[in-house]
């Protein structure tokens, strides 16, 4: 299994001990800030085999923490892999997800510098840890969120809720959605965007869509002490999720607000910094939409909806939900 981890093209030439000793060594980047997060994958919590190939496992969990890094506008750096494996995965399997982790490090310009295999009797289960850097004190917040403020969401929301109903309840019907599957199973996180955010000057705030925009845009009030509306019309679906939804009789909006894994960035920024981010954004050829604004007030997120406004439900993708 070791293998695997020799002769990868390194992006990055501060590596000063490389994969094979006790650990790596990176020169650290003179005048900038470290960043570093961690996110963890979990057979039948994020994925069934029915659900996701071996290679978008290893594709959406660096996604996953890239998402985390550009929530912080940072550019990534290194990664470390911490995999524990089931006897019934097999060895060309494992390879598989390998494979797929490093096309999107690739893509990202993200070096593998180290990690851990071990043997586990319960679920196939994998911890990445990525580091990122951003120029010292332009990290963007959840909690820079002011009154006046724009809200903003980039790409469109819902679409990865959508790809998996359709993968856990239609699988038939995959070749007819490839969009909302690909949503799913191979998202691409807003990396560039949150850079732009960072450099901006505006300080605008941000977080990552992981748990779904509701959860997130609560965390963004609750840090900032402000309160979000949000239109909910605004909310950028696609036609395929709405397709989807109403084949499924659902509401497309609860998988908007609250499906997750769409890993888009959600954020505020001043009206004046927003027509600038919107046009960043239409040079980049990202799609970004606003889609309400800050209040002074009570921390609390509400949406509107047809002219009315209430209380936006504070719920999310929780883990422990049934504890
Ligand atoms: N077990 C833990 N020990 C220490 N810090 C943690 C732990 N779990 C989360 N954190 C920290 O708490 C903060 C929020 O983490 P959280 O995982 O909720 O956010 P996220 O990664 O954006 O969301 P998600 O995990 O749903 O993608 C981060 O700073 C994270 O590093
Ligand atoms: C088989 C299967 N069932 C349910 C889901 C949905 N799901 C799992 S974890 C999560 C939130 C993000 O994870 P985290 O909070 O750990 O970052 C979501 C929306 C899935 N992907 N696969
Ligand atoms: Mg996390
Ligand atoms: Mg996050
Ligand atoms: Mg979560």
């Amino acid at each position: 299994m070791r293998s695997l981890l020799k002769g990868r093209s390194a992006w990055s030439d501060r590596i000063e001990v490389d994969i094979g000793d006790d650990a790596a060594v990176v020169v650290p980047a003179p005048e900038r800030s470290l960043v570093m997060t961690c996110d963890t994958m979990v057979e039948t919590v994020h994925f069934l085999r029915q659900t996701m190939s071996c290679r978008d496992i290893g594709w959406k969990l660096l996604t996953s923490n890239l998402s985390d890094i550009a929530a912080m506008g940072g550019t990534p750096t290194f990664a470390l892999l911490s995999i524990a494996v089931p006897f019934s995965w097999q060895t060309e399997e494992i390879q598989e997800i390998y494979r797929g982790l490093y096309q999107c490090a690739d893509e990202n310009r993200v070096t593998l510098v180290g990690g851990d295999t071990v043997s586990t009797p319960g679920p196939l289960t994998l911890s990445l840890t990525l580091l990122g850097e951003v120029s010292p004190g332009n990290a963007l917040r959840r909690s820079s969120a002011k009154p006046g403020d724009v809200v903003f969401v980039t790409g469109t929301v819902g679409d990865s809720a959508a790809g998996l109903y359709l993968l856990l309840h239609h699988p038939q019907l995959k070749e007819d959605f490839p969009t909302l599957v690909k949503a799913h199973t191979r998202p691409a996180a807003q990396v560039s965007i949150g850079k732009w955010l960072a450099e901006s000057g505006f300080n605008p705030a941000c977080d990552d869509i992981s748990d779904g925009i509701a959860g997130e845009a609560w965390e963004i009030a609750e840090a900032s002490g402000v309160k979000l509306v949000i239109e909910q019309e605004k909310l950028p679906l696609t036609a395929a999720c709405k397709e989807v939804a109403k084949m499924a009789e659902m509401d497309p909006y609860e998988w908007a607000w609250f499906g997750g894994e769409d890993y888009q960035l959600i954020g505020t920024i001043r009206p004046d910094g927003w027509q600038q981010l919107r046009q960043a954004a239409l040079e980049e050829n990202i799609l970004i939409t606003a889609i309400g604004r800050v209040e002074a007030g009570e921390p609390c997120v509400e949406k509107e909806t047809a002219g009315k406004r209430m209380s936006l439900q504070q719920k999310g993708y929780n883990h422990f939900a049934d504890r």
